[in-house]
């Protein structure tokens, strides 16, 4: 039955590197629809951890049990994400044998109750009804409070009925009880002997430097770095993992990514929807909290840190935070915020504004949308700005990477023909990494020709399946690696950077520019950009699939 686990788990490789070095993820691994043949690409796993797992499978029956707890799981994170992630891996095969999955909530529901408001997000194809009765045979639900011991000790008991074992406890909650959860979980749920116990926490962790300080602080009294997983999906997204790959697998990239070559760096996130009756949520964050401050930053680092020594996740994030502590909080004149208002010749929602939002307070300025240009100051990046840009009600969506590179120095061809390169990581939709070029026009001419050299992962991998972020990021959870989670102290400077930006909007209430729902966002941001060295000139054409 859980064959596929048992593939992944043989075929990480017992790697020469020394044993502390040794981390994996099966993120790592590509996992083919439709086949049950599944080849380890990178590197290998915690040594200890992978022969605590094999042995597990190798005696399966009389392995340790691992018991998956949904802290909220009446919620919205848990009705669309985690619980159909869990499905999608227990029907591939990809959990350990005799994994148990409990949801806890304040509200009196039973299992059947959940069942029903989460079945349409599980994609269940015609075939599947066997293995679906099997999962929710695996499920349960206990009812109780947050900040009471009683409903924990309540929990621990239905624990403790799956037999010795592991424990994962996913908070798919508000981070205002954080808190006595966590002190709960310590005080009566967490596994004995020599089993484990991970904590996967998500975001927002904290308003800003001192209340994510606060949150830090109470959990390392608690629970060991090691023990907690701070998710952020963008890090379980392909394109995000490639840029590792991109970067230190190419000879042809490393002598160039730096300022000698690269004007500027920006890194975008577009939505085509806003708030939708969330904008009450929304209004308390705001866009740069919600995706910058995290998803765009957490890119940033891929992108601009230095090789680490190997692909454990120490040194990977050791990296990253060096990159960090070289930023400086961003210069107030280096910022633009915008805040969507409805498209009168717009459909449905596009006519409505942030304001329009029933949730959002009527006076409300928070940005909906944010340019903000950061430096790293060290000797690879000195000068290059760093463009982060985000927003809601935009005309598309799209997450994407673009190094813009400098002009080519002593250009010999008519002013104006030959344009920059850039390099575009697109995380999504659509996966692909091209480069722009200049090419010779083909035919009985001179003239210079903007193109591209294009990977378009759906023409390169047509039968790949490229899994879903919380589906590579809770297996890395139960193989214990942190590669792509984040740790205190990058959280720590994160908030370092953002803070007093974040402040600075709270106590002065700057108005945001107005853009229109469906359009790409304020002009003054293309200005923004312009200023620090993005340089657009409209006139690339894509030809799709030629
Ligand atoms: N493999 C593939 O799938 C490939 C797809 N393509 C597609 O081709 C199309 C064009 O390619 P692309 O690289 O985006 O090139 P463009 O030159 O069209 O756009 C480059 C960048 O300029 C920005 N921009 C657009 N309008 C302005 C403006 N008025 N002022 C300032 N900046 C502006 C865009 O931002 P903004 O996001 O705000 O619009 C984008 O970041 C895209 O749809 C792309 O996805 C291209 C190559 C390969
Ligand atoms: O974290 C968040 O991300 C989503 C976008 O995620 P994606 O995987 O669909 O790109 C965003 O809608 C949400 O506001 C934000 O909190």
């Amino acid at each position: 039955m859980y064959r596929r686990y048992r593939e992944i788990v043989r075929a990480i490789p017992t790697s020469p590197l020394d044993a502390n070095k040794r981390e994996g993820t099966l993120s790592q691994l590509p996992v083919q629809q439709g086949s049950s043949a599944i080849t380890m690409t990178a590197s290998a796993s915690t040594e200890d951890i992978l022969e605590k797992i094999r042995e597990s499978v190798e005696h399966e029956g009389h392995g340790d049990s691992h018991v998956f707890v949904i802290l909220g799981a009446s919620g919205d994170l848990a009705k669309k994400k985690i619980y159909p992630t869990l499905w999608w891996l227990f029907r591939d095969g990809l959990l350990p044998p005799k994994t148990y999955f409990i949801g806890y909530a304040r509200s009196k529901l039973s299992m059947t109750d959940i069942q029903k408001k989460i079945i349409q997000y599980f994609k269940v194809k015609a075939g599947e009804e066997e293995k679906l009765k099997e999962f929710f045979k695996l499920n349960e639900y206990v009812s109780g409070a947050y900040d009471r011991i009683e409903g924990f000790a309540e929990l621990n008991k239905v624990l403790q009925t799956k037999g010795n074992g592991n424990r994962l406890f996913y908070l798919a909650l508000p981070p205002s009880v954080y808190e006595p959860v966590t002190l709960n979980i310590k005080a009566v749920c967490m596994a004995k002997g020599n089993h484990w116990t991970r904590l996967i926490v998500e975001k927002p962790f904290g308003r800003d430097l001192d209340s994510s300080n606060q949150l830090s602080n109470h959990l390392s009294a608690m629970f060991k770095e090691d023990e907690i997983y701070r998710i952020d999906h963008y890090l379980g997204k392909e394109m995000v993992q490639n840029l590792m790959v991109l970067r230190f697998g190419n000879r042809i990239f490393s002598p160039i990514w730096n300022r000698d070559n690269i004007a500027s760096v920006v890194i975008s996130f577009k939505e085509p929807f806003g708030t939708q009756g969330r904008g009450g949520y929304f209004d308390e964050f705001g866009i740069i909290r919600d995706v910058m401050q995290n998803h765009l930053l957490q890119i940033l680092t891929l992108v601009a840190m230095e090789k680490p020594p190997s692909t454990a996740s120490e040194d990977i994030r050791n990296e990253k935070v060096k990159v960090l502590k070289s930023i400086q909080p961003p210069d107030f004149g280096n910022i633009v915020l915008g805040q969507y208002v409805g498209n009168p010749d717009g459909e449905g929602d596009q006519k409505l504004g942030y304001l329009d939002d029933p949730t959002v307070p009527k006076e409300s300025v928070t940005p909906t949308f944010a340019t903000v240009v950061l430096f790293v100051q060290n000797e690879r990046w000195d000068g290059v700005p760093f463009i982060l840009r985000c927003g809601k009600a935009l005309n598309e969506r799209k997450a994407e990477v673009r190094l813009q590179f400098r002009n080519v120095s002593g250009d010999i061809f008519p002013q104006g023909a030959v344009k920059r390169n850039e390099l575009v990581i697109r995380v999504q939709p659509d996966e692909a990494v091209y480069l722009k070029m200049m090419t010779k026009m083909p035919g009985m001419t001179f003239e210079c020709a903007e193109t591209e050299l294009d990977l378009t992962y759906n023409f390169r991998y047509k039968d790949m399946k490229l899994p879903d972020a919380y589906e590579r990021l809770i297996l890395d959870v139960f193989l214990g690696s942190q590669i792509h989670f984040v740790r205190s102290d990058e959280l720590h400077e994160a908030w370092r950077i953002f803070t007093p930006l974040l402040h600075y909007i709270e106590q002065n209430k700057p108005h945001p520019i107005s853009y229109m729902y469906g359009s790409r966002g304020p002009t003054e941001s293309d200005d923004l950009m312009s200023r620090h060295d993005f340089k657009y000139s409209g006139t690339y054409r894509w030809v799709p699939g030629a």
